[in-house]
């Protein structure tokens, strides 16, 4: 498939964003709020720490996971709007929360990395054409539907820097 610098940033964005299907069961369930901004903020310290760690800039970082997390319950509101219009399609069973959160923190450092890997890229003028056609690319081979494209949509805005 076509490959362009900043692909896996979107790869890894779209990773991320799959996992909202998984948090969205698991808090139609129990009934916790889609919203939980203690656990956004541990988010965003981590991903910051650890793009020291790397070299990156945290202040970046924290501003492209923030609109990851908006991503997130972009496709989570959604799908609770669909199962809350369609009982029948709504999910019986979730793993829990902080099982689920394990895989969003492997998720998050692979997009760290990515982001970190990709400074110069992000400052091209290519980027925000590649990232929009890797989107719509990644999109496809997912099968995602529109809500989850519009997800994704959501989460790539700060990705190429205005240098
Ligand atoms: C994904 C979750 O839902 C929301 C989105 C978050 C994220 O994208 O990291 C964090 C907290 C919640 O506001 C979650 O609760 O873990």
């Amino acid at each position: 498939t076509t490959q362009t610098p900043v692909r896996p940033v979107v790869h890894y964005a779209a990773d991320r964003l799959a996992i909202a299907d998984l948090v969205a069961a698991s808090k139609w369930i129990s009934g916790a709020p889609i919203e939980d901004p203690v656990r956004e903020q541990q988010v965003l310290d981590d991903v910051a720490r650890q793009a020291e760690e790397l070299g990156a800039d945290p202040d970046e970082m924290r501003t492209i996971f923030r609109d990851q997390i908006e991503a997130s319950k972009v496709v989570q509101n959604g799908l609770h709007r669909r199962w809350r219009q369609h009982p029948s399609q709504a999910p019986t069973e979730a793993p829990g929360l902080e099982k689920i959160r394990d895989k969003i923190n492997v998720a998050s450092s692979a997009l760290v990395h990515a982001v970190a890997d990709t400074a110069k890229e992000r400052a091209r003028l290519g980027c925000r054409i590649e990232v929009t056609v890797g989107a719509v690319v990644e999109s496809h081979e997912r099968h995602f539907d529109a809500l989850h494209l519009a997800g994704l949509g959501r989460a790539l805005p700060s990705v190429c820097h205005r240098t």
